[in-house]
């Protein structure tokens, strides 16, 4: 430490762009795009099992849109983004977007379990 307390070494985020290869042209920018969506769509799918298994848990179909939730999720991601030196604003926009196509999809999947479970 010096004399003001700031700690001698102060360890700054890694910028998004320092996280990536360098491209030489599109093609190469959209292999490693193509790459990175291999490994997020099986993320999201899991996420999306999480969906089913609220939707079985959830008593009513007025309790599958959880605005406390939502903002909970998002601030938390936003200081995640920001950790990894990435644009909060960008991430908080994606996950909007994610969780209304989740909640959408939870009250579908709330009905087909009760309708399943009447046959
Ligand atoms: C999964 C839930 O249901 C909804 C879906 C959310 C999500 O995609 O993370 C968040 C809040 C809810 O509105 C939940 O309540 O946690």
């Amino acid at each position: 430490m010096n004399s003001t307390a700031t700690p001698d070494t102060v360890t700054e985020p890694q910028l998004a762009i320092d996280k990536t290869v360098h491209c030489k042209d599109m093609a190469e920018v959209r292999k490693h795009v193509d790459a990175l969506d291999d490994i997020l769509v099986p993320l999201l799918v899991e996420r999306g099992g999480y969906m089913t298994q609220a939707a079985r848990i959830k008593p009513t179909q007025g309790h599958v849109r959880d605005e406390d939730r939502i903002e909970f999720i998002v601030a938390r991601v936003r200081a995640r983004a920001a950790q990894e030196g990435g644009q909060p604003d960008v991430i908080e926009a994606i996950y909007r977007s994610m969780m209304e196509a989740y909640i959408a999809y939870e009250h579908k999947e709330f009905d087909r379990l009760r309708d399943a479970s009447t046959d």
